[in-house]
């Protein structure tokens, strides 16, 4: 197995040096070598030496900075639990068991679309798939639709009580949307955030534009589009919560905010019959998010 590894490190054409390129002829052991203005002279004599040397030197460096200050016993000879403390004794401290990565910041989910592109149907199923969610209930004093519970879909209030928790400064953003109030309360974000759960905001263009301002990069914006026009109006038509002209309205207006799709991070098609590909995709920006090494810190 050393001849192998012997071999394979001194053969030059089984090498590449990604980062370094100069011609062949100036270092015949690294072929893609190129020497620029940001080398010292140190790196080309270096890089000049045979590959093997190179490791071996590297290697011995390391031999001379690491000594074991207790003899390592031979692999085959020594249980798991000597071996860990031999180790433990030549590094000179104990291995740690406490999670190398700190925990995730909880997230915040901003989820925007035209009228009728399901993101009630996508936010529904993200609910049953994911259970460290919060979806926020939106306070609207639009009426109830049948089938609505107040309190999970939204918190339904009159005109006055919405106008009441704007002037305590209650809602982190609000707006008049087709006549009705809609506004997000920040207590439940605050709560919920404090227990570590990630937060689900479903708002309109508009309200995500507003919440971008508020929140810029700390958040994640997601945009839910259909696959195509046709197929919005169709899904808005046979919804029949709307009447004509208010259909007429919504479509117009889907048209205009379809354009905003570059303020956002991600776009995500919920496809006819495909709800369940769109509810994954968007699972999976939330895990991709989670592993950043570069967290977003929301402050509400
Ligand atoms: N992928 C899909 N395929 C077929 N129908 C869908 C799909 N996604 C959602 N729908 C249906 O489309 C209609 C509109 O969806 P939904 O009410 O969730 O849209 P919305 O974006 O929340 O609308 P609004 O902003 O007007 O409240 C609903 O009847 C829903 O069941």
């Amino acid at each position: 197995m050393f001849r192998q590894l012997y071999t394979s490190l001194s053969r030059p054409s089984n090498l590449s040096c990604p980062i370094f390129s100069i011609p062949k002829s100036r270092n015949p052991t690294c072929p893609n070598f190129h020497f620029s203005k940001h080398h010292k002279k140190s790196d080309l004599k270096f890089l000049s030496q045979p590959t093997h040397q190179r490791f071996f030197a590297s290697y011995s460096k390391m031999a001379d900075t690491q000594k074991p200050k207790s003899p390592i016993p031979l692999l085959d000879k020594a249980s798991k639990a000597e071996l860990l403390r031999a180790f433990e004794s030549s590094l000179g401290s104990a291995f740690a068991t406490t999670p190398i990565c700190p925990q995730p910041n909880p997230l915040i989910v901003v989820i925007s679309g035209p009228s009728g592109v399901g993101k009630d149907a996508l936010i529904g199923k993200l609910r049953e798939a994911r259970k460290n969610l919060h979806f926020v209930v939106t306070a609207t004093s639009r009426p109830m639709r049948p089938g609505e519970i107040d309190g999970k879909d939204y918190y339904f209030v009159s005109k006055d009580e919405f106008l009441s928790m704007v002037e305590r400064n209650e809602l982190l953003e609000y707006a008049l949307v087709y006549g009705d109030y809609k506004g997000i309360p920040k207590k439940q974000i605050r709560e919920y955030m404090a227990n570590g759960y990630d937060i689900v905001m479903r708002v309109d263009i508009q309200g995500a534009q507003t919440l971008r301002k508020i929140l810029g990069k700390s958040a994640v914006f997601i945009f839910l589009v259909a696959e195509s026009e046709l197929k919005l109006v169709e899904r808005l038509i046979d919804r029949k919560t709307e009447s004509a002209d208010a259909l007429l309205v919504r479509i117009a207006t889907a048209r205009e905010e379809v354009k905003h799709v570059k303020n956002f991070d991600y776009v995500v098609v919920n496809a006819e019959g495909m709800l369940d590909d769109a509810v994954k995709l968007v699972e999976s920006i939330i895990e991709a998010e989670k592993a950043k090494v570069q967290q977003r810190n929301p402050v509400i």
